[in-house]
């Protein structure tokens, strides 16, 4: 079996056994299961299981990313930072996906250009964590690592990894891809409709910073129906999912060969990305994905090297295919403008040709004296200004943005039009990981990124 293979020229029995050659590296961030049978019993029903996504559609999101990566589309990739299954509702999935909707009018003005809209939803539950266990008092358990592991109730029964929820896993990423595409397809996504719900937020007082920018969009979508646009088109839209790409025990009986091509794809998703606790050059997770089609991310971290990210492009890009990987950069506000313009100049030199998204979410994190992990909205938007800053100093070009966020309005971010003061957080924290963005914010921080790229 080889370290490393290209797409093509391979038997379909060379294929499969590369995508198990992850099982002899150093893997990190995996719980501890407590019967590998019940473990091996859930991969095998998984692996047994219809694909979420077809190899077609993700060959379309490569191409959609490729056009990104030249400059001529940008990605929005949003969603909660650990989907649960109880969350899992009709409400909860139509509120964030009317929320990424809204956002992606206000940025496809901005920009200029068309929006990928990809939700960060149908499959991240798994979560990487800082530490293995978690102490209350003199007692401590392991640490909550998502739906498709554990449960959060702090009980020994609940916080034991339960192979079962695999199995859940998929299910529930199954019924929330059925309802993104119901929505997507049906007649929700309708672009008039969306810019009828902008205009909510505009109207709304605290928002009266944004209404020049939204005078402007209306005038411009109110031009577009005028023209006579298809109105089929404008009644769906292309919606795509991704989630990182973790719990092996999952995404591994989720890898399918295609009968068209005789590659590997993992049909999970469309696009998956590789965390920054998880993307070791030569650890199982690189391995893994470099061995699939989907369009790739990596998060690259403020101690990322330019020699690092060479690698990286080697290594899941060796062939420099458009649209193959994205480099999501999450830096901290405080070390963007510092670290990423090196990273960026490198790669230009590379020859290679990845779309540079910023995630101005993970390094901007803190926690209050009141223990609740939070982060700015200053925080983020200076991320986001400081990720625009390093493209325009080095003459590349910013494709996108990967937020953290929901649709309802919880109180996990500080600040915003809404001004999410410490003593406001505890109102409504529902996150079970890191804070999101409500629905507020993360229109704001549209409005925000749609005035920086029509600098
Ligand atoms: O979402 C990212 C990570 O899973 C998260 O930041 C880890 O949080 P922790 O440091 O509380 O484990
Ligand atoms: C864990 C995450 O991010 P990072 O790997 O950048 O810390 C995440 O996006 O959920």
């Amino acid at each position: 079996m080889s370290e490393h293979s290209p797409f093509t020229d391979q038997s379909t029995a060379d294929v499969l056994a590369g995508l198990d050659y992850w099982r002899s590296l150093e893997i990190k961030q995996q719980p501890t299961w407590p019967d590998a049978a019940a473990v091996a019993a859930a991969s095998e029903e998984i692996a047994s299981l219809p694909p979420l996504v077809f190899a077609g559609e993700v060959d379309r999101l490569r191409d959609r990313v490729a056009s990104a990566a030249r400059g001529e589309a940008f990605m929005l990739m949003g969603g909660d930072c650990a989907e649960t299954f109880a969350g899992a509702t009709a409400d909860q999935i139509r509120n964030r996906v009317k929320t990424l909707l809204q956002m992606a009018v206000v940025l496809t003005y901005g920009a200029s250009m068309p929006v990928i809209k990809v939700g960060r939803m149908a499959g991240q539950f798994a979560k990487p964590r800082s530490n293995d266990f978690e102490t209350r008092g003199d007692v401590t358990l392991p640490a909550y690592r998502g739906d498709i592991v554990n449960g959060y109730d702090f009980t020994p029964e609940s916080r034991a990894a339960n192979p079962e929820r695999l199995v859940r896993g998929y299910h529930t990423a199954a019924s929330t891809l059925n309802l993104i595409r119901a929505f997507t397809q049906g007649g929700f996504a309708d672009l008039r409709q969306v810019h009828d719900w902008n205009k909510g937020f505009t109207e709304n007082p605290a928002n009266a910073r944004y209404d020049k920018l939204a005078k402007e969009i209306d005038r411009a979508v109110r031009f577009m129906i005028a023209t006579g646009a298809d109105l089929g088109e404008l009644k769906r839209t292309e919606f795509y999912v991704s989630h990182e790409a973790l719990l092996m025990d999952y995404e591994r009986p989720m890898t399918r060969i295609d009968s068209r091509t005789g590659t590997a794809y993992n049909t999970s998703s469309h696009f998956l990305w590789i965390g920054e606790r998880t993307r070791d050059l030569d650890g199982a997770h690189i391995d893994f994905l470099s061995r699939v089609r989907n369009p790739i991310g990596v998060k690259l971290g403020p101690t990322t090297t330019a020699d690092d990210a060479l690698a990286l492009i080697d290594k899941l890009d060796p062939n420099r295919e458009p649209g193959r990987l994205t480099f999501i950069t999450r830096m901290g506000a405080e070390k963007i403008r510092d670290v990423l313009p090196p990273l960026l100049e490198a790669v230009k030199d590379s020859g290679s040709v990845p779309l540079w998204v910023t995630d101005p979410m993970h390094g901007n994190g803190i926690t209050t004296p009141t223990g609740y992990k939070t982060r700015r909205f200053d925080d983020v938007m200076n991320e986001l200004k400081g990720f625009f800053e390093a493209h325009r100093q080095v003459g590349t070009f910013p494709g996108g943005i990967h937020v953290e966020l929901t649709g309802d309005d919880v109180t996990e971010c500080l600040g915003g039009s809404e001004n999410i003061d410490e003593a406001t957080l505890s109102t409504r924290y529902e996150s079970l990981c890191d804070p999101r963005l409500n629905h507020m914010q993360s229109l704001e921080l549209a409005f925000q990124v749609s005035e920086e790229l029509t600098r």
